[in-house]
């Protein structure tokens, strides 16, 4: 088996293995689809027959025999039970889809939630937004419009060839078979490598479509300003040369199909009229007729599903390597409890992207209460360890917290006790209690409003005429830097941490809300809170009780900022007189 086909049949078998139990209703809808076409090939041959009838061609008895009466009557209840059955058909098949799209939606979402969040983030963000989305929603051809059309088919070119055989003889019996295998087998093979291709380079370009839309409505106003849009568009002509190539490639090979489809039904037509016509059995040619011209149908339609099918399996493919994406940090098989506070002990971290060892050798002990200030040079590594401390990141050395190593404890449990709030705050689409809860429960609307108050948000709530329902994350209250900075710290302080690590979290506020921030944070701290700091302004080092200046990855100094002041040579008093040097030289 080629290495494509062993990768379509593992999607294939995938996508059959998260929606099993939808299999049964699958089998159901195969059936009536089956009974649908079968009711009306027994119509049209009916119809035939009394065709025949009128015409007075007396060479088939059996059919002749079969008075007005019966024979209207039966088209009529034939007529009816096709209805009933297509809307069974339709209903098991849409709902089977649609469940089975739910389901998938659920199962990629966890998936993304696992890679979360920094393996997710480094992803193409497009991409993922395109298989969270319409990848998703191209499936539903696997599901809907996939096996009943599929079953149908073989069953009612079998039944059709073999009602002629028997009834009519081994020629015309002959000619339907060669003419469904034409349109069943060998029409939906042509071009079937370029189709598939095509398939995956439009699967392709929507994912980057999907980005460059993404970037440029996340991104509108630096776009903006430096004129980016132009590039943007640029990029989007570009895709949609791509994706027009292969949309006209697909139309080239579909038009070729149908036409060899039409060849195939009329050749078939001709080859019945020379073999039963010349044979002057004209009414067996009507009814034959009918049948080869209703079957044909059914089977000329899996040319038709292959075609979304192989845009169905594209799209599978990739949601099958998001899924199984093995994520590298996961929860320990039997997590252990972390105490409800502790020393949170760092010993000889490493951090390495890739090749490039980032962080090298850091050590640190912070008891419950303390406060230790991460300062050095953009780029030095600070974010690494914040990230580090949750396990955001792999790393080597050891982490721990009041004595537990971090990575035998649940991800979710590490990430209640130790919180980072980083540069970047994430306002999701609902209500200020939406945002700063996040599902969280137990938590009152008094503890709420008090924790924005204590961070300078409460004038601003009130200001609001809905209060904490106030809507976030649409153009309809736009919150600025510094806001949504607070919203964030909020959120965080709202669930009590262990630790708090803040990484620039405060960096897009004016003096006076900084110190409303670093008093709120204080009056915690002085109730246990461990605090990890990372700012660029050295001042916020004076309240901690541990500075360490991070330099290429490795702690190059470290003690009170006093301290370290204190020595003309350190890197801190260099730090700290370029500070003072921007003040007064501005
Ligand atoms: N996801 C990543 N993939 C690859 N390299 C990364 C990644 N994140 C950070 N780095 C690199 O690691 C190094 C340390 O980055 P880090 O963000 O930890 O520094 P920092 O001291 O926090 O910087 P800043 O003060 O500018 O936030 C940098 O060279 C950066 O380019």
């Amino acid at each position: 088996m080629s290495q494509h086909k062993k990768h379509t049949f593992t999607t294939v078998l995938w996508l059959i293995g998260t929606t099993k139990d939808l299999l049964a209703p699958l089998a159901l809808a195969s059936v009536f689809s089956c009974l649908t076409r079968l009711i009306s090939l027994s119509i049209y041959v009916l119809a035939g027959t009394g065709l025949v009838k009128v015409l007075g061609l007396h060479e088939l008895e059996r059919l002749q025999s079969l008075g007005w009466g019966w024979l209207v009557g039966l088209i009529f209840v034939l007529g009816l039970a096709k209805g009933a059955l297509r809307y069974l058909e339709q209903y098991v098949g849409h709902r089977v889809a649609f469940l089975s799209l739910a389901r998938l939606r659920r199962r990629m979402y966890a998936a993304f939630e696992r890679q979360a969040p920094f393996s997710a983030a480094s992803k193409n963000s497009g991409s993922l937004l395109a298989r969270a989305t319409s990848d998703i929603d191209k499936v539903e051809v696997f599901f809907a419009h996939t096996l009943p059309p599929a079953v149908s088919a073989v069953v009612v070119s079998a039944l059709a060839t073999w009602g002629t055989w028997i009834e009519f003889g081994e020629q015309p019996a002959l000619i339907l078979l060669g003419a469904y295998l034409l349109v069943g087998v060998v029409i939906p093979a042509v071009g079937v490598r370029r189709l598939r291709a095509n398939a995956s380079t439009t699967a392709t370009v929507r994912g980057t479509q999907n980005q460059l839309f993404t970037e440029a409505m996340a991104g509108v106003e630096v776009l903006h300003s430096f004129h980016g849009g132009n590039k943007t568009l640029q990029k989007l002509r570009a895709s949609n040369l791509e994706a027009n190539a292969a949309a006209l490639g697909t139309g080239k090979i579909t038009a070729v199909r149908a036409t060899l489809t039409q060849l195939i039904m009329w050749g078939g037509l001709l080859a019945l009229f020379i073999v039963l016509g010349t044979a002057g059995q004209l009414g067996a040619l009507v009814v034959v007729a009918c049948a080869f011209i209703t079957s044909f149908e059914a089977v000329r339609t899996v040319d038709g599903f292959i075609l979304g099918l192989q845009d169905s399996l594209a799209s599978a493919r990739r949601l099958h390597a998001t899924d199984t994406y093995k994520p590298t940090i996961t929860d320990p098989a039997n997590a252990v409890a972390l105490p409800e506070s502790g020393e949170l002990k760092i010993q000889d971290l490493g951090i390495s992207y890739g090749p490039n060892s980032v962080v090298q050798g850091v050590d640190l002990q912070l008891q419950p209460g303390e406060m230790v200030a991460l300062v050095g040079a953009s780029g030095s590594g600070k974010s690494s360890v914040a990230a580090a401390l949750v396990r955001a990141i792999d790393y080597t050395g050891t982490i721990s917290f009041g004595d537990v190593d971090i990575t035998t404890a649940s991800l979710d449990e590490l990430r209640q006790k130790i919180i980072l709030v980083s540069q970047e705050s994430l306002i999701v689409r609902g209500t200020v209690r939406d945002n700063l809860l996040l599902g969280r429960q137990g938590i009152t609307d008094e503890q709420l409003i008090s924790v924005l108050e204590e961070l300078g948000l409460g004038d601003w709530l009130t200001g609001q005429k809905s209060g904490l329902d106030t809507r976030l994350g649409d153009r309809a209250t736009r919150l600025s830097g510094g806001q949504r900075q607070r919203l964030a710290l909020a959120r965080a302080l709202i669930r009590k941490p262990a630790v708090l690590i803040m990484d620039e979290s405060s960096s897009a506020l004016d003096a006076a809300s900084e110190h409303l921030v670093l008093q709120a944070v204080e009056r915690r701290r002085l109730q246990g809170m461990s605090v990890v700091m990372i700012s660029h302004r050295l001042a916020t080092a004076g309240q901690a009780q541990l500075t360490m200046v991070i330099d290429n990855g490795v702690v190059a100094e470290s003690g009170r900022a006093a301290e370290l002041l204190a020595r003309e040579d350190s890197l801190f008093s260099q730090m700290a007189i370029r500070e003072v040097d921007q003040i007064l030289l501005g």
